[in-house]
């Protein structure tokens, strides 16, 4: 079996007292883009944080395409081919997607880290998002991890789905699995799930 694009073990990080993430393990597989979400503070960005080393985690390991990165900061991360976007920041606003994949990102990445991409779009301008996105991440074979709120945007291009709460691993699935999940629903989905 051919390694994960992106694997994680037991990564904990707090703040002061709080305790953002609690021993999360996550993999992606190859061309693969997988949803992350959660309730607000439930640690998805920094989970996004600490893989891309712009937070140090308090324990745990990363690696990418079975290479050990963990003790690596954000640029040597970035030059092994992990990328990340900014919650709520658009670099370059007027560019495309695809555009923004190959500028901003300094060429093009084997894995990517999405924070909230469509925060601020309408639901139209989400949807044509979603479709590049998914275009693009095939196009170039990119790993794609994606934290969104917004559930229309995440069932449409996602294969698989992890979902955090209080800083650990809530529960992980199909589309169908995880929007039918009791315990996903009781914590983030509610009515999104119907
Ligand atoms: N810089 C910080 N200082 C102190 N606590 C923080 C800091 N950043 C995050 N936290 C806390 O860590 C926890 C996880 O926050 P995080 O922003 O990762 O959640 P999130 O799932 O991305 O939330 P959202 O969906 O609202 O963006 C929360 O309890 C939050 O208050």
């Amino acid at each position: 079996m051919s390694a994960p694009a992106l694997s994680a073990r037991g990564l904990a990080r707090h703040y002061g007292g709080v305790a953002a993430l609690r021993g999360v393990d996550l993999d992606l597989v190859p061309g693969e883009i997988c949803g992350l979400i959660g309730p607000n503070g439930a640690g998805k960005s920094t989970l996004v944080d600490v893989l891309s080393g712009r937070a140090p985690g308090s324990g745990g390991s990363v690696r990418l395409f079975g290479q050990d990165i963990t003790g690596l900061g954000p640029a040597a991360r970035r030059h092994a081919g992990l990328a990340r976007s900014f919650q709520r920041t658009s670099i370059f606003p007027a560019l495309p997607v695809g555009a923004q994949l190959d500028l901003a990102l300094v060429g093009p990445p084997r894995v990517l880290l999405l924070d909230e991409p469509a925060a601020g779009l309408t639901a139209e301008e989400s949807l044509a998002l979603a479709d590049r996105l998914r275009e693009l991440a095939r196009a170039r074979g990119v790993t794609v991890l994606l934290v969104e709120h917004d559930m229309e945007v995440v069932f449409r291009i996602c294969e698989r789905i992890t979902v955090l709460e209080l800083g650990a691993l809530l529960a992980e699935g199909t589309p169908q699995e995880i929007r039918r999940h009791p315990e996903v629903v009781r914590a983030y989905l509610g009515s999104a799930a119907a």
